[in-house]
């Protein structure tokens, strides 16, 4: 598990655009039962620590998604919709710092995010009654955003599209393929859907009420009608909108608290960019936009799952 930190963190520090270019071991991704995942973040052996000791407890909250999918927002709804009746929307820990992850302290239920795909979780997790939020979001708008987050903590201004567009086809990024990482989930969301709630980013953006007070629901910390009628579910989605998150002090200043590459510690300001659903149509060719789509009907034929 992780907290918010970047996953795209390269174990070669002057990566230079060609070889960023070329495949996903220059940007330190390792292949790793079957994913890319960030070697230089996540070593192996800690995931396999992970697999093998995490203890789940039945409340506990885990927030799983792919880098770029809306890991920042979620995290930020899920955190405020349990801790409502603990903080207010001035004193909540948000606004200044993260949440404290040390697993000794962490209030029940305690709140986890990860961005492993569903086989990779520990076996407990899997074993336990605890609830799974996973985020997804239309896959062109993720991979416009990775590319501008790569650029940005890797000091690649010149990186190409079009070669992290090639990568992200195929599945050559971090912690893809993407369809693999989706479809784990969604399948398990099928089987357990009391376990696993499956949202999307365009939902969220679309009907942000309904979407908001089925999270609550599913978490166990639904709305009471009181609350509704006094507005707390709009006051908890203003607080965790894109613009007021953006805004805080420190997503402006702050910087994430560790990395094992010193010259590359992401600032916050990183995990705002645009916030927008359909940005893509900015970046990719139309040409560009039909191969992907290819790509992804061949990779989620066998299966419900969609993107449009
Ligand atoms: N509150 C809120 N509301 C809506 N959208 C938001 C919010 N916070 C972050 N963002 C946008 O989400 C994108 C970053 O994705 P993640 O948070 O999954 O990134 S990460 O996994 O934490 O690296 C990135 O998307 P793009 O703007 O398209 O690049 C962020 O701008």
């Amino acid at each position: 598990m992780e907290s918010k930190e970047s996953s795209l963190e390269t174990s070669t520090p002057n990566v230079s655009p060609s070889a960023a270019a070329s495949n996903a071991y220059a940007l330190g991704l390792t292949q790793f039962q079957g994913f890319w995942i960030p070697s230089s973040r996540v070593p192996t052996s800690s995931i396999i620590s992970f697999q093998k000791y995490f203890q789940a407890l039945d409340d506990d909250i885990i927030v799983a998604s792919k880098p770029k999918a809306g890991t920042t927002w979620l995290k930020a709804l899920v955190f405020t919709i349990v801790n409502r009746h603990s903080y207010t929307l001035s004193n909540i820990p948000l606004n200044s710092e993260n949440p404290n992850l040390d697993l000794s302290k962490i209030p029940s239920p305690r709140v986890f995010s990860t961005h492993l795909p569903y086989s990779m979780l520990a076996d407990s997790i899997k074993r336990s009654n605890c609830r799974i939020v996973y985020i997804t979001r239309n896959p062109f708008d993720i991979v416009v955003s990775l590319w501008h987050f790569v650029r940005g903590v890797h000091n690649l201004p010149d990186w190409p599209l079009e070669d992290c567009f090639e990568m992200f086809c195929r599945g050559e990024e971090s912690y893809g393929p993407f369809w693999d990482h989706a479809l784990g989930y969604w399948n398990m969301s099928v089987e357990k859907p009391s376990n696993i709630l499956f949202m999307r980013y365009e939902e969220l953006k679309e009907d942000s009420v309904a979407q908001t007070k089925r999270l609550a629901e599913f978490l166990r910390f639904p709305f009471s009608l009181e609350e509704e009628k006094i507005g707390v579910v709009n006051q908890i989605i203003d607080f965790c909108s894109f613009n007021n998150l953006k805004d805080l002090e420190v997503n402006k200043t702050g910087k994430m608290p560790r990395s094992i590459i010193p010259s590359l510690i992401p600032s916050h300001k990183l995990f705002f960019r645009s916030g927008k659903v359909g940005d893509y149509i900015n970046h990719l060719s139309p040409t560009a936009v039909e191969r992907l789509s290819n790509v992804l009907k061949e990779k989620l034929s066998e299966s419900s799952l969609t993107f449009n």
